[in-house]
């Protein structure tokens, strides 16, 4: 049996804590690989790559896998109680047949064989207070995790024990001796089962008071249960969901936050799981998309997962093997496994069962047209007794001939008003169509047809991206069909597509999301600033479309991907061609295109989120920087910092722009080294499938020891001369100094770098090699510099409050919300970063050993950090 929920495993789960709740699902191509989607990059970008998985569960900021080949689990995201990778300690060669997360803790049910003897079952778990094995006598049908305790069923008489900390749910000692369950579900502090005759009872404690605070106001007593049959149910923090046997549709009771989306009424689901206030399911349609509603929803996942784990044994009796025609894979891998879905139970009023549930299909329920009196039911008892009952038809025919013009009348009637009214409007108002400008500018754009006035500058900065039609790029990308998907990002999906003059385009899609705020903040964002940039080295945008809900991005399609894709991706083929020579020069030019943003953009830009995913390799293999989602424009004195709350990729994330939340130009320049040490290593800028899985942390004290053989990517054989990529090396050491005062400015990494990139191609006198996209634009060094003045100057006093008002406008979300720095905190920064002698500092680090270092030298300036930020650092620096 199958059970999902907080923590038990499923083809799906959902992680939540402070940076959000995120999805994670099986592929359904036959793959088992996890596909996430969320705001915790921790979890979202550790996902594994390569690894088969057979079912997922949740916890706090993680998530795991039961691994399809070892049969143990694999965990990933950012909670420190749980080790990340497969959980420690770990004894050899052991096996397990379940996995199951409560917040902070993992537990696994292990397959009888070595190490267990007759009669007893073994449940291993790890994290916080839980890290022991326990050994209960009688065979283990299920685990199921909640917040801080564990329960299982019994394979023998079907009843629940439950053993852990019972201070906060009582659900220990409330659990019923004499019920017999089919399924059991852990929630945060609760526990409900599915008893025999398919009823739900749950147990434990209820939060049914109201909250004081206005944002967790809500009310409802997980206790009372709705009294559907039901054949699954998952348990959030105080809530509780189950599918219902009679139409697999959703219900759900208990406590739920003030404005939280409710669970969709009409779709029927096969799968569910439950982060705390957030429920997501596998859609029972063709497509198996996932659903997610609760605080943060609804999402809608562009996705297919599996609607469920696949089992080795035959579906049992209750249960039937899923199989759909527009799957033409196999959703499991291992010979003779298949998904096995619960029967439904009993048939809606009005209908009788025509078949019953068998091992292919679920059972079917049609209209008994003897009682048939309501409209429902008439079109399928009269077509299926047309011979019959052709009287009777004959007798009704008039009618129905009369019904059906007057419905036509009626629709042509609306569609005609619809469309005058349409006309209307887009007469009055210009912008309108894009929806792109807010009440303001529409009433500009009114008067600009009456009245000609000078057109307004929002218009001007826009001009050089076309708006398109949702249609027109629906056509393009064959209705964003799976087929066409070339990447995703944590909030979107990238789909090639072709226009209608040929042009391929990729085509930028934000997943539907509640925080229609958020989304379109960013949406704007990169659609104002890459409507204003302009340089080889930055991806170009080619026009948007904001209608309805959806907000689209067109851009020039990459032909070769992003530099991830070849350093990490699934081909390794890929990684082995991206020799030396081509990988420093794709350095070199992703350089120019962020030295161009904080040198020569007017107002400068800061990109916030340089990574490998975001530089993109065209046709003629240039790089080129993409995704200004988070971008902000800087002071025009680039040196002054900002004061924003961090957002960017874990990994990547400048250390003194997390912690005193100080944003400059060089925080992009840090990121920037992070990526040189990816290029240089091949490695991930975090991952935890090695002993230190943070790139900066393995990579400098090799660097600062002379160690460059032992950082160079094995896939690639060593140049000969090993003088360029030490230089690199050097130069990417520079870059994640923990200071952002002692990190190299761009201009400066983009000249080292040129000067490297001579030296590999065997050419130590030319001082910058000409690369082809150079020759393209013309540019040379001293024309940049002339340029930089007269861009700089070129700032009007008009341009530069224009810029001012925009840094407010255009501030980007944080999506990653850490605990803030006291404004004491920063004065005594502030005050230090002066009085700091650079060359001691350095020394200081050199003597003491490497990077970490760097962070006790920045604990020294803003103080220790709390717990909480402690996590972090270990994680991220
Ligand atoms: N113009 C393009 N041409 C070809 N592929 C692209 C293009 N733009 C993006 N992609 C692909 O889509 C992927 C996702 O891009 P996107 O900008 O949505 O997200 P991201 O930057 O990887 O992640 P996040 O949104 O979390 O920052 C890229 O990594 C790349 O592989």
């Amino acid at each position: 049996l199958d059970v999902s929920g907080l923590g038990s495993m499923s083809s799906i789960a959902v992680s939540y804590g402070e940076n959000g709740p995120v999805f994670c699902g099986l592929n359904s191509d036959g793959s088992h690989m996890v596909t996430c989607f969320g705001a915790d990059a921790s979890v979202v970008y550790g996902a594994p790559f390569r690894l088969p998985l057979l079912g997922l569960t949740s916890g706090d900021s993680f998530v795991c896998g039961l691994q399809l080949d070892t049969s143990q689990p694999y965990c990933w995201g950012s909670n420190i109680y749980v080790k990340m990778g497969v959980p420690q300690p770990m004894v050899e060669g052991v096996s397990y047949s379940e996995i199951s997360a409560g917040d902070n803790h993992l537990c696994a049910l292990r397959k009888t064989g070595k190490g267990t003897s007759r009669g007893i079952s073994l449940v291993d778990c790890w994290g916080y207070n839980m890290t022991a094995s326990h050994e209960f006598r009688g065979g283990i049908a299920a685990i199921t995790a909640g917040s801080v305790f564990n329960c299982g069923l019994f394979a023998r008489n079907r009843t629940a024990f439950c053993w852990g900390d019972d201070t906060g749910s009582s659900v220990i000692g409330l659990t019923p001796r004499n019920m017999r369950f089919q399924s059991i579900s852990a929630g945060g502090f609760h526990v409900c089962g599915i008893l025999e005759n398919s009823q739900v009872f749950c147990w434990g404690r209820s939060l049914e008071m109201q909250q004081s605070s206005s944002d967790v106001l809500g009310q409802g007593d997980v206790n009372m249960v709705p009294m559907y049959p039901m054949v699954s149910v998952v348990g959030g923090r105080f809530h509780a969901c189950g599918i219902k046997s009679l139409d697999h549709g959703v219900v759900c009771w208990g406590f739920k936050l003030q404005n939280s989306v409710p669970p969709p009424k009409e779709s029927k689901v096969y799968e569910i799981a439950a982060g705390d206030y957030f429920t997501c399911g596998v859609l029972a349609e063709t497509l198996l998309r996932p659903l997610c509603w609760g605080t943060s929803g609804p999402w809608s996942l562009p996705i297919a997962v599996s609607p469920g784990i696949c089992a080795s044994n035959p579906c049992g009796p209750g249960y039937y093997e899923f199989s759909h025609v527009s799957f033409r894979v196999k959703i499991c891998k291992p010979a003779n496994s298949r998904v096995c879905l619960p029967c439904s139970v009993g048939c809606p009023e009005g209908m009788y069962q025509s078949t019953p549930c068998n091992l292919t299909s679920d059972r079917a329920c049609r209209f008994n047209c003897s009682s048939c009196a309501s409209a429902e039911c008439s079109p399928f008892c009269y077509s299926g007794k047309k011979s019959k009952n052709r009287k009777v038809v004959s007798l009704q025919m008039p009618f129905i001939l009369g019904e059906l013009v007057l419905a036509a009348i009626a629709v042509t009637s609306v569609m005609l008003i619809a469309c005058l009214y349409v006309r209307y409007k887009l007469r009055n108002c210009k912008c309108s169509d894009s929806e792109l400008k807010t009440a303001r500018s529409c009433t500009y754009s009114f008067h600009k047809e009456s009245v000609k006035v000078r057109p307004h500058m929002e218009e001007l900065k826009i001009r050089r991206a076309r708006m398109f039609a949702y249609e027109e790029l629906e056509k393009a990308t064959g209705g964003f069909s799976e087929e066409s998907i070339v990447g995703k990002g944590s909030f979107s999906y990238v789909f090639k597509g072709i226009l209608k003059d040929g042009t391929l385009v990729a085509v930028k899609r934000a997943i539907k999301a509640s925080d229609v705020k958020k989304n379109s903040k960013e949406f704007h964002t990169e659609l104002d600033l890459l409507s204003r940039l302009n340089h080889a080295h930055l991806l170009n945008l080619l026009g948007y479309c904001e209608e309805g809900g959806e907000r689209l991005l067109v851009y020039e399609y990459m032909a070769h991907g992003s530099l991830y894709q070849h350093l990490h991706g699934k081909d390794p083929t890929l990684k082995e061609q991206l020799g030396w020579v081509r990988r420093v020069t794709i350095a070199v030019q992703a350089a120019r295109g962020i030295e161009y943003l904080h040198g020569y953009a007017c107002p400068p830009v800061i990109h916030r989120d340089i990574k490998s995913s975001n530089i993109l390799i065209d046709e003629e293999h240039n790089a080129r920087v993409a995704d200004f989602g988070l971008s902000l424009f800087a002071p025009d004195d680039s040196s002054a910092p900002l004061s924003e709350l961090p957002a960017g990729t874990l990994g990547y994330l400048d250390p003194e722009y997390y912690r005193l939340h100080y944003l400059t130009t060089k925080s992009d320049v840090y990121s920037f080294g992070v990526l040189l040490l990816e290029i240089l290593s091949g490695r991930k800028a975090i991952d935890m499938q090695y002993e230190e899985g943070n790139i900066v942390e393995w990579a400098v004290p090799l660097i600062k020891a002379g160690d460059i053989s032992t950082l160079l990517d094995p896939v690639l054989k060593p140049p000969a001369d090993l003088e360029a990529l030490k230089k690199i090396a050097s130069i990417a050491c520079k870059c994640v100094r923990m200071r952002g005062k002692d990190r190299p400015s761009m201009d400066k990494v983009t000249t080292s770098l040129e000067r490297a990139l001579a030296l590999l191609m065997g050419s130590p006198c030319i001082e910058q090699p000409i690369l082809p996209t150079e020759v393209v634009l013309g540019s040379s060094r001293l024309h940049k510099k002339a340029s930089q003045r007269s861009s700089n100057q070129s700032c009007s006093e008009n341009d530069t409050a224009d810029a001012e008002d925009q840094r407010f406008e255009y501030r980007a979300p944080s999506w990653i919300t850490f605990p803030s720095v006291t404004s004491s905190q920063r004065r005594k920064s502030s005050v230090s970063e002066g009085d700091v002698d650079m060359k001691n500092l350095e020394g200081r680090s050199l003597a003491n050993g490497g990077a970490g270092d760097g962070l006790r030298c920045l604990e020294e300036e803003i103080g220790p950090a709390s717990p909480q930020e402690d996590l972090f650092l270990q994680h991220n620096f």
